[in-house]
């Protein structure tokens, strides 16, 4: 027996389904990334799980690319994406590698208590931003705290229009606030510190969805989603939750746009100072620090403007260094084979 799944239930929306000719609509198969492995892929396509083994010719693919297979199952295109987190890796053949794509949404997470920061939403905002996925900040642990609203207040000084929920994370129905994200169409995925409620927002997000999809979620009908090494999975309402341990270990590199959109208030301020490169410390005519002095701009988010685009260049100017040692390393092996070549020829 083959269970059909909906793609739309996987993630697929009018992004994707705008990039197809009717011809490909017609010949090929449409398949999500659910999992990775070093050398094959997992995918979902309307006919259920498949395997993709991978090879030179594929380009790099990530959890939740979406692919067009031939009819037998080979690997046929990659659909451009919507949303791209990458981590810049020591260590590893590719300095830059893809955690995650095609997020529409981010739930940034935090709880309601002394770990309260505003310092370290403001360096998700800055992750998300320059992925290119939406943020929504997510606040937990309502039922343990006196006064949610302090904590909303606070969050919405960042930014006028950020979306800021509270919720009890342990209650589905104190979730209810983040369903418009959990639907038909939309990827969403949870950033956040230890501790703050991540895994129990996933499970109280997937729980109804365990119940109510039940067996049809896996292939081989052994139900839930724990039994696989899957990162993505559907939610009740239609939406789907992309997991995966990655996400956890995002750090800020070559993300100056994403800060610059994120403090979007004092990048509007630095146009106005005297010099063009003003640090924003004792320059004069600096009009960001007049902000500040007419109480218009708080100190506290110039000092994380400043941490994070020094953590920024710094991530990225390792990431740069490396990037020079692997070329002159590939200049020298060549220039050693042109040697070697020459010397071959020359006998
Ligand atoms: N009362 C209450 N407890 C919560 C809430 N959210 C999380 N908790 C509790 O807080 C603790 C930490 O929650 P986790 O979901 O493990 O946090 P996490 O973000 O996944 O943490 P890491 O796995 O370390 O990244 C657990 O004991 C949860 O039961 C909430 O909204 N209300
Ligand atoms: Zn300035």
């Amino acid at each position: 027996m083959t269970t059909r799944f909906s793609l739309s239930q996987w993630g697929w929306s009018p992004f994707f389904q705008q990039q197809l000719t009717l011809a490909e609509s017609s010949d090929y198969l449409a398949a999500r990334v659910i999992a990775q492995h070093r050398s094959y892929l997992e995918l979902i396509t309307e006919l259920g799980q498949r395997k993709l083994t991978l090879t030179n010719a594929m380009p790099t693919l990530a959890v939740g690319d979406w692919l067009l297979l031939y009819e037998d199952g080979r690997f046929y295109r990659a659909l451009d994406r919507l949303s791209l987190f990458s981590r810049k890796s020591a260590g590893s053949k590719l300095s830059e590698q893809l955690i995650a794509v095609n997020v529409d949404t981010v739930f940034i997470t935090s709880a309601m208590n002394r770990d309260f920061s505003l310092n370290r939403i403001e360096r998700y905002l800055a992750l998300t931003k320059e992925a290119g996925a939406e943020a929504v900040v997510v606040l937990t642990k309502s039922d343990l705290c006196e006064n949610p609203e302090q904590y909303v207040t606070q969050a919405q000084t960042l930014d006028p229009f950020l979306v800021v929920e509270p919720v009890n994370a342990l209650d589905f129905s104190r979730v209810k606030s983040l369903m418009p994200w959990c639907k038909s169409g939309n990827t969403v995925a949870i950033l956040g510190s230890s501790g703050v409620g991540k895994s129990t927002l996933v499970n109280t997000l997937l729980g109804q969805s365990t119940q109510q999809t039940g067996s049809a979620r896996d292939d081989d009908d052994k139900g839930r989603h724990t039994t696989t090494s899957r990162s993505l999975h559907p939610m009740p309402n239609g939406g789907v939750l992309l997991d995966t341990p990655g996400m956890r270990e995002l750090q800020l590199a070559n993300c100056e746009s994403g800060v610059q959109e994120t403090f979007s208030d004092i990048s509007t301020l630095a146009e106005q100072c005297r010099y063009k490169d003003c640090q924003h410390e004792s320059e004069p005519g600096c009009a960001v620090q007049q902000a500040i002095e007419n109480g218009s701009l708080d100190s506290r988010r110039l000092e994380s403007y400043l941490k994070l685009m020094r953590e920024q260049a710094h991530n990225g100017a390792s990431l740069a260094e490396r990037r020079a040692r692997d070329r002159s390393l590939s200049r020298y092996y060549r220039s050693v084979l042109n040697e070697s070549n020459k010397f071959k020829k020359g006998r």
